[in-house]
């Protein structure tokens, strides 16, 4: 190992994503075959037990790349010097929550951590927020973090983007890399959009490949915004190899870019494009190179697309002013 390693800190380390993701980050498949990382890991006091155990296993594995793992229940300690920061726990919804308690709940995480990335993060820091409602907690570290760039900050909709390219690959037949260009506009929740109007099948316009606008409408677009919800029904428990495998993709693309010829979908700050309202981490079409991500120009929207994209980045504005009214931004 020649390379100084690189601080990658994962909050919710003990939890069922993070025993799915430690692992990977640690054999290289987050950043690269060639860099070292080390695991910083935040929890609350509670799960500190867990985490150290999950940090006994790491070191069990004996993986060449790790060179460290500290576990912190403080977050002024965990985000210090960190490079890279996963921001995977959350408060769950309970029984009797509604949505207004759960940003509510969860500011309490993600304004704390937002003020200790800004204090304690190295200067190029990149941030992920799995965490759910993961667009808007996203939003609240970002305003807590006045220091860093808010483009830095960005929420997962990658677990989309793949469950997406699964579908349309099962659908049409064909293979899961032969399909690019593929697009979730808007927020991780149900009223995603998940756009083939752009995509790409062999370089076949997908839309036409698939001909079937009932498909896409009636069982494509639901199946796709409530895949969580059918994973929660199946395994009475919430995707969690699936969303690791996802925030790992999410940064090794945006440290390491994108194909050429193909783009993923990134949930980001908007700078306006497309009329969603500058600020909102809403998820777009990007492109990745040299560390940085670009959003995709130019796209034709049509009405189909125009009024889903609008109803999903509506919900996000609700829940924008939803937290501001709670102070949290
Ligand atoms: N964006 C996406 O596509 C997806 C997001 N999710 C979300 O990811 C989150 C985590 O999911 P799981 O790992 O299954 O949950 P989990 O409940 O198994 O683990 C969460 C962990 O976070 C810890 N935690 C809670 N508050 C914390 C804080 N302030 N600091 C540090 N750690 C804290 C808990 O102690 C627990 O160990 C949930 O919000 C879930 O809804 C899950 C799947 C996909
Ligand atoms: O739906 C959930 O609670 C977990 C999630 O975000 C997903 O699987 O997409």
């Amino acid at each position: 190992m020649t390379r100084t390693p690189v601080n990658v800190t994962v909050t919710g380390a003990a939890g069922q994503i993070g025993y799915a993701l430690l692992f990977r980050i640690a054999s290289g498949h987050l950043l690269g075959a060639d860099v070292p990382v080390k695991l910083r890991l935040l929890e609350i006091p509670q799960g500190m037990k867990a985490a150290e155990g999950t940090a006994m296993e790491l070191d069990d594995c004996a993986f060449p790349l790790l060179a460290g793992i500290d576990i912190f229940d403080d977050p002024n300690k965990g985000f210090e010097g960190a490079n890279v920061a996963l921001l995977v726990g959350a408060r769950p919804r309970t029984a009797g929550m509604e949505r207004g308690d759960l940003l509510a709940a969860n500011g309490g995480i993600f304004k704390p951590q937002g003020q200790a990335i800004n204090a304690h993060a190295a200067d190029d820091i990149k941030v992920l927020v799995v965490g759910n409602p993961a667009n808007t907690n996203a939003l609240i570290a970002q305003a807590s973090a006045p220091d860093v760039p808010a483009e830095r900050f960005t929420a997962m909709t990658r677990l989309d983007h793949n469950r997406a390219i699964s579908q349309l690959a099962a659908k049409t037949g064909a293979a899961v890399s032969d399909i690019k260009r593929l697009t979730i506009w808007g927020n991780h929740s149900a009223t995603q959009y998940p756009d083939i109007f752009h995509a790409e099948i062999a370089g076949k316009n997908a839309a036409e490949v698939v001909g079937d606008q009932a498909w896409l409408a009636d069982t494509f677009i639901p199946t796709v915004a409530k895949r969580g919800a059918a994973i929660i029904d199946a395994r009475g428990a919430s995707s969690a190899a699936s969303a690791a495998n996802a925030a790992i993709d999410h940064v090794h693309t945006w440290v390491n870019g994108t194909a050429e010829g193909d783009w993923t979908s990134m949930g980001i700050p908007s700078d306006g494009s497309y009329g969603v309202p500058a600020g909102l981490i809403s998820s777009f079409p990007v492109t990745c190179k040299d560390g940085k991500y670009e959003i995709v120009q130019g796209l034709d929207v049509n009405e189909f697309s125009r009024a889903r994209i609008d109803a999903s980045v509506q919900e996000l504005s609700e829940e924008r002013d939803a937290v501001r009214e709670l102070g949290l931004i």
